[in-house]
């Protein structure tokens, strides 16, 4: 278990072959060494490191094995996203937490 909190640029620096991490479900995963292995190429898995790639994982439909597989590879929870600005928003302007990062 691990409850490092990954930042967004962080996950979007972490987009090569050298260092893939991908996000699923708000959870990061470091997919490097998985990626030549994978059973879906490892093309599958480069083209959406750095990002969020749920809908294609899920898309591809996954057997419990492959979810399984992620255990190993979990780096830890993405960071809270950007409030919705203007909806309601109750945050101070001045200190928004996704600025300068
Ligand atoms: C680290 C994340 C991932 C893991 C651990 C993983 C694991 C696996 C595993 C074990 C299989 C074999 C079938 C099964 O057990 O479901 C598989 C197949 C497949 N994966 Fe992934 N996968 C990952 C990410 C992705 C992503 C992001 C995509 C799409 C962009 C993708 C697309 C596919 C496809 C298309 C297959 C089917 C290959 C075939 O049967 O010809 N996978 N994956």
């Amino acid at each position: 278990m691990t409850d490092k909190i990954v930042t967004h640029a962080e996950l979007k620096a972490n987009n090569t072959k050298e260092k893939t991490w991908l996000l699923l479900h708000g959870k990061v995963y470091d997919a490097t060494a998985f990626a030549e292995e994978h059973p879906g190429g490892d093309d599958a898995i480069y083209a959406v490191a750095g990002r969020d790639s749920t809908e294609e994982f899920e898309d591809a439909g996954h057997s419990k094995d492959a979810r399984d597989l992620l255990e190993e590879m979990l780096v830890g929870t993405i960071e809270a996203s950007r409030p919705h600005i203007g909806a309601l928003s109750t945050a101070p302007h001045s200190s928004p937490n996704w600025a300068a990062r």
